[in-house]
């Protein structure tokens, strides 16, 4: 892998419950992920996917082993550093979108920005830019209801790159879009990869996708499957 890696796992293990009954979500997960890149994550439901990126992301603790973001090791971080990571460093696209209905989409984008006391001007002038990018600058002052839900994605993406995080970690971003729609989610997506110049980290079901990312890690009952291959493998 060429260059510093943005995220580095180390020996993960997540475990649900106790006992007979205990399922192991991740087992011994080790990888990292090379700053600006866009790195699929692959599996069957249930595989474990969603706990690995709420790990990375801070949103969930593992049991055993560590994992660091961007220099930061996240595991050892108390809930005000939490909120911290997430402010400034990790951003998430889910798979609802999650936007605030009663907010237009300029709104939903400057949000993390007035969290963050950007004052106004800016503000403006960087949401402008953002709607630009996903290509809905026409479309600033509708309600998330008024938008189709490729639009509303496309919303949740500008949001996650408004405070301009090290690290986009995206939940199945496609997974309630239609085919074709959900591939122009995820090209926006690789291309805010390249001029944002964010590290993405992205679930999907959907094997169309994977075309579109630098490389593709599997994961397979908690384990990262053997498999995992690089673009650039030969
Ligand atoms: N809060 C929880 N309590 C108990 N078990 C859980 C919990 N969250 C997840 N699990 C279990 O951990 C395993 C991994 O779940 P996870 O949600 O990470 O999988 P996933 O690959 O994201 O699945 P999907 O593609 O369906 O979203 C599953 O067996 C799941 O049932």
């Amino acid at each position: 892998m060429n260059g510093r890696p943005l995220v580095s796992v180390r020996g993960v293990h997540r475990r649900y419950g106790r006992g007979a009954t205990a399922v192991h979500a991740l087992r011994d997960v080790t990888f990292e992920l090379a700053a600006g890149t866009m790195t699929a994550l692959v599996g069957r439901s249930g595989s474990g996917k969603t706990t690995l990126l709420n790990i990375i992301g801070g949103l969930d603790r593992p049991d055993s082993g560590t994992v660091v973001v961007d220099g930061t090791d996240v595991t050892a971080l108390d809930e005000d550093g939490l909120s911290l990571l997430r402010r400034e460093k990790v951003s998430y696209v889910f798979q609802t979108f999650g936007l605030i209905p009663v907010l237009s989409a300029a709104e939903n984008v400057g949000a993390p920005l007035r969290l963050a006391r950007v004052p106004p001007v800016e503000r403006e002038r960087r949401v402008a830019l953002l709607l630009e990018l996903v290509g809905l600058a026409a479309h600033a002052e509708q309600l998330p209801a008024e938008l189709s839900g490729g639009q509303q994605q496309r919303v949740a993406i500008a949001r996650a790159l408004a405070a301009s995080p090290r690290l986009l970690i995206a939940d199945e971003p496609t997974g309630q879009l239609d085919a074709e729609t959900g591939l122009s989610v995820m090209a926006l997506l690789r291309g805010v990869v390249e001029s944002e110049g964010v590290t993405a980290f992205v679930s999907t079901h959907d094997p169309t996708m994977l075309a579109l990312a630098d490389r593709v890690i599997s994961i397979d009952d908690g384990q990262l499957d053997e498999r995992s291959t690089s673009r650039g493998d030969p």
